[in-house]
Formats: C-alpha cells, structure tokens, sequence
C-alpha cells in the first residue's frame, strides 16, 4: 500500500497540481495506493498518524506530495512508526529537502524509483522546547536555527510577497528580501550553550544553527559539503559581526563562501542545549516560533527515504 499525503496549497497550488497529473500516470494506476488531502496547517502530522495506524504492516511507502512544512508533520506524526519508509515528492517553494537528499526530476520520475525502492538513510535531528519533559522530542528534517535566520523565516512566512514570489518561481528571493528587512532591527544576543556537555556562553550572537545537510532558505548552501552523518551533525554560529558584514556574508551563502569569514565557525556535535534569559526566535523545517531554552540531539535511529537517485550516495559513518 502507498499513501500519499498531499498539501494542495503547497507551492501556490502545485501539490494538488502534481497530485491529479500523476493519477494519469500508468505506474500510479498499478499501485495500491490511498490519498489523503490536509485542509489545515497541522493536518498532515494527524493524517499520517492515522495511516500507520490503520496500515500498521502494509504501508511500502508513505508518500509527501508538498513542501518542507508538510514533510516535517509526516516526520512527526510517524515518529513511532520509523520501520515505515518515507517519500518525499517536492511541490512546495523552498524543498530543501529534495536538495539535500537528491531527490531529483519530475514526479513520475520520483514515484518510478519510489517504486523501484532506490533509497537513502536520514538521521533526523529531535528538539525539545524549553524541557517540555511531559512532551515527547520533535523530529527535524532539514534544519533547526535560533536567532537571525529564524526572524527572517517569520518575516517571509508573514509576507505578502512570499506567495506572489513564489508563483515566480523565486521562492529564495523571499528569503533575500527578508533577510534586508530583518537586518535593519536586529540585535545579536547573549547565549548560553551546553555542546556535548561542555558549557559555553557567547556574546553578541547573531545565529546558531544546526543542519542535518547543506541546503536551507530554498537553496542557500549554510552548511557547505555536509556529509549526512548517523551520530554528529554540522552546528554553525555566527558572532560578533557588524550588520553590513552580514549582509556581505549573506550574499556569499548562496555558493558556500561564507564559512571562510572570521566570524562564522561550524563544528560537528551531537547534542547541544541553548537558553537565554529573553526569548530566543527559532526556526524548525520553516517553521517559526519562539522559546527560553532548547534541547537538541542527533537521533541514533533512521528513516528510509525513498525515492532519491543512488542508495546510500551521501553517506559518510564516523566512529
Ligand atoms: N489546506 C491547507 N490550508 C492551509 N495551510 C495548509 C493546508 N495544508 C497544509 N498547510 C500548511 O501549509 C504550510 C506550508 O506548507 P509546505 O511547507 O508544504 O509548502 P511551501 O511553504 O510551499 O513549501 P516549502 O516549505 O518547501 O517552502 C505548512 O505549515 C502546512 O501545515
């Protein structure tokens, strides 16, 4: 059985679009399979609950037709099922994931090697906001960011001009003209950090962020070459650099030439705790909100992706 579950919004209307053009195609036609259409932010987290617990030995794939937002619910709401495999078909605007992955070529083609079973491991990451103890650890695909980065998901994501972008096909100038309006308010923070059980704390910080492979704001390279590694992941961190700085830095992003800046580091870690007296904006897969103190680990555990172009193409174990 294949389930798809579909954001009919995503990218202005391309999942839906996507969806009803693949129903056409033969392989789909020979497949079993059941669609299911969120109304809702938040519905496809419920949905794909449901699905593995309705299908909890038959699912051969459990298909995302959407953006990063939407892959991020499945992520979660089959947290407790990680034997299910899981697709990701992109529609969305920024699908940092199908780049991360190498989920390449149009849908028939995905849907073809999802079939075939061509398949890489994803280690997600898993968060827990402010020791939210009585809450289970959440699930990233992508990326988990705290300060900077995290305003201008919240300045793109309340834009108008996101979704008129988009339909251009120029998702990541949402993110660029963000970023400009961000950048004019913003002030760098104290943070106190626990890495690996050593403790820091840093003045005048302008971003931390953790990713589980290079791509972020729709194709911006944070985290250049980050092999996707089972127990460590890239943390990157910027301090004490003026605003005009930053938006040099931010130019360079897009090829990966920010990392030779003084003022950027990036180390690899597998567990990092970050609080702040005030309130610290993150970012999840896109997704904004806010926070005291976070707790954030790479995940021993793996989901099957299925779908991208070579098994096992990004990986590198460490010991
Ligand atoms: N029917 C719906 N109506 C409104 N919002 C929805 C609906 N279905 C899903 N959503 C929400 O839409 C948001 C954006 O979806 P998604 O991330 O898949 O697309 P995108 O923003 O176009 O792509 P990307 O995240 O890759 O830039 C998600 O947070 C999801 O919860």
């Amino acid at each position: 059985m294949y389930i798809f579950i579909v954001n009919p919004i995503a990218g202005k209307g391309q999942g839906l679009k996507i969806l009803n053009k693949l129903k056409k195609n033969i392989l789909f036609k020979q497949i079993p399979s059941r669609c299911f259409i969120t109304d809702y932010p938040g519905h496809a987290e419920l949905l794909a609950r449901q699905a593995v617990k309705m299908y909890p030995t038959q699912i051969k794939s459990l298909i995302v037709i959407g953006g990063d937002g939407t892959f991020y619910e499945v992520l979660n709401g089959t947290s407790s099922h990680r034997s299910v495999p899981l697709s990701f078909i992109p529609a969305g605007s920024g699908n940092d994931f199908a780049r991360g992955y190498r989920i390449k070529g149009n849908p028939s083609k995905i849907l073809k090697r999802i079939i075939e079973g061509n398949s890489t491991l994803c280690w997600p990451g898993s968060f827990t906001i402010n020791e939210r103890q009585s809450q289970p650890p959440k699930l990233f695909a992508n990326s988990i960011g705290f300060g900077f980065d995290a305003q201008i998901v919240k300045t793109a994501n309340q834009s108008k001009y996101k979704g008129w972008l988009n339909k251009w096909n120029l998702g990541t100038l949402t993110y660029v003209i963000a970023l400009i309006d961000v950048l004019r308010k913003f002030k760098p923070k104290t943070i106190e950090l626990v890495i690996d059980g050593q403790k820091r704390k840093l003045e005048n910080v302008w971003m931390v962020t953790i990713s589980n492979h290079s791509y972020y704001g729709g194709g911006m390279k944070i985290i250049p070459n980050t092999k996707i590694q089972p127990r460590v992941f890239p943390m990157l961190i910027i301090k004490n650099i003026s605003h005009w700085k930053v938006l040099a830095l931010f130019v360079t992003v897009f090829w990966g030439g920010h990392i030779r800046f003084k003022e950027v580091s990036i180390e690899y870690i597998s567990s990092l705790q970050i609080s702040s007296d005030s309130l610290i904006d993150y970012q999840v897969d896109g997704q904004y909100g806010t926070c005291y103190s976070c707790k954030i680990m790479k995940q021993s555990t793996t989901r099957e992706i299925n779908g991208t172009m070579s098994e096992n193409n990004l990986l590198e174990i460490t010991s």
